[in-house]
């Protein structure tokens, strides 16, 4: 479905922000892009949402290239993206009505009539919140709310795949894990594809079936979640893995109070 081949992207002197990166993420499948804080995986992000070219590679949507204008605007219908801040990505001046409205109507192919009621509540349903919301302003909504209308809002124009850019990271951990159950419930009814951007292997483990690693711009590690978490290949998986659990394959040695107090039993 996204086919990403040998994509660079240099912004000067030093070394490239990202280099000769190739992944894909299949139909109906969740794909989580992982690495630390400047490995370059919002350059990446950018680059599939048509933000920023790459020097060289190839980005294929559905089989044709993004260069291809005609590909282009159809990806930008299908790939939808929803960003780390939902504050920062709100309109403060317009209601969730109007925010919600403005997609359907851009991406519709109606002229002239506008959302209907019903269409902007079975959005809102579709991230669990009540219909009364349509009247409030973002001030008005909590941060997890804001984070669902963004969501809603990324789901108007019927897309493919949702580019997640970090979604959690500015959400407390209960509404994090509700915001993660509703993300399952979405993939499951809409069959959906996600790629989920990430430094938080926690987050990977509960909702991706594959994982691309990056570190400095190349890729160090990729393949089926599982995989990963029990076989990994990579100093920089291990250490993003490190806060997320204790490795099943490196067991901590017995100290040797505890050796010497074995042996005196
Ligand atoms: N427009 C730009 N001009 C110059 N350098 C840039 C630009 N955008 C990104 N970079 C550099 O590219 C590298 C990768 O940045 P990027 O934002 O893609 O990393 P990231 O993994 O998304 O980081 P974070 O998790 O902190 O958002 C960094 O060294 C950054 O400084």
């Amino acid at each position: 479905m996204l086919s990403l081949e040998g994509i660079t992207r240099n912004f000067g002197a030093g070394r490239p922000a990202v280099a000769d990166v190739s992944f894909d993420v299949g139909a109906s499948e969740i794909v989580g892009l992982v690495g630390e804080s400047g490995s370059g995986k919002s350059t990446i992000a950018r680059c599939i949402l048509g933000l920023e070219r790459p020097d060289s590679g190839t980005i294929r949507w559905e089989g044709r290239s993004l260069a291809d204008r005609t590909v282009r605007r159809l990806a930008r219908r299908e790939i939808q993206t929803v960003f780390q801040d939902p504050r920062s990505s709100l309109n403060p001046r317009w209601t969730v009505r109007a925010i919600l409205s403005e997609p359907l109507d851009n991406w519709s192919g109606r002229t002239g009539r506008p959302a209907r009621t019903a269409e902007l509540e079975a959005l809102l349903h579709q991230v669990s919140l009540a219909p009364d919301l349509l009247a409030r302003y973002p001030h008005e909504l909590s941060t997890g709310q804001c984070q669902r209308i963004c969501i809603a809002r990324a789901l108007a124009p019927g897309p493919k795949l949702l580019v997640l850019d970090e979604p959690l990271s500015a959400l407390d951990v209960s509404v994090q894990a509700r915001i993660l159950r509703m993300l399952h419930d979405l993939h499951r009814q809409r069959r959906l594809s996600f790629l989920v951007i990430t430094h938080d292997f926690a987050v990977v483990r509960d909702i991706c079936h594959r994982v691309v690693v990056i570190d400095a711009g190349r890729v160090v590690e990729t393949g089926a979640v599982d995989d990963v978490l029990d076989h990994s290949t990579s100093d920089v998986t291990r250490s993003l893995l490190g806060n997320v659990l204790p490795f099943p394959f490196t067991p901590p040695q017995a100290s040797p109070r505890l050796a010497v107090s074995r042996n005196d039993g």
